[in-house]
């Protein structure tokens, strides 16, 4: 099987250090964060200022193992194929992530809505342009037929989803 490898050029810092606690999207998160980008890298951060989002992408570090199918957080009633949720147990555990910028400092950029737990190894950084990135006419699948405050919390903690994969 073909394989590919990755640089891992920081680290995300968050206040988050439980996965149970921790939002489970960004846009439900007001918490703020640093992205200490790895020395050797920092050059790359010329022109970030300007943007008022970014992507991050990273290695979601704390997972062991995947499935192919799994319940998502936001919708704890039934399985459904990895790739169709945005859950971390992934063949291949990376994650994304829209922050907002609140400032670039040198080699750190300081972020709000942060998702991701202290410490996990940052892959890369895009910056989000309307232009490029915004759809008008969208579906979200499973997602459109849950209502908001039901998609903001989860519907089990990963605890249960343990104790219900170790029961399967
Ligand atoms: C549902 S995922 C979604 C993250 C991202 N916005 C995405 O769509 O790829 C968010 C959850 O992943 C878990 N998580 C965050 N950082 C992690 C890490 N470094 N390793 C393992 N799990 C992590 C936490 O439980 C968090 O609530």
């Amino acid at each position: 099987m073909e394989t590919a490898t990755y640089r891992i050029i920081g680290t995300i810092r968050s206040p988050f250090t439980d996965g149970d606690t921790t939002p489970i999207q960004s846009i439900f998160s007001e918490a703020e964060g640093t992205i200490e980008v790895a020395p050797g890298y920092a050059d790359g951060l010329e022109g970030l200022d300007g943007f008022s989002h970014i992507y991050l992408l990273y290695h979601f570090h704390r997972v062991n193992g995947f499935s192919l199918r799994q319940r998502p957080f936001a919708d704890g009633s039934r399985e459904r194929g990895i790739f169709a949720i945005r859950h971390c147990n992934r063949p291949n555990p990376i994650g994304i992530s829209l922050v907002e910028v609140i400032a670039v400092e040198g080699s750190t950029v300081r972020v709000r809505g942060i998702d991701v737990l202290d410490g996990t190894p940052l892959l890369d950084i895009k910056p989000y342009v309307r232009q490029f990135d915004h759809r008008d006419e969208v579906r979200s699948g499973w997602v459109d037929a849950r209502r908001i405050a039901e998609v903001k919390v989860r519907s089990f903690s990963p605890k249960d989803l343990r104790e219900y994969e170790e029961s399967a």
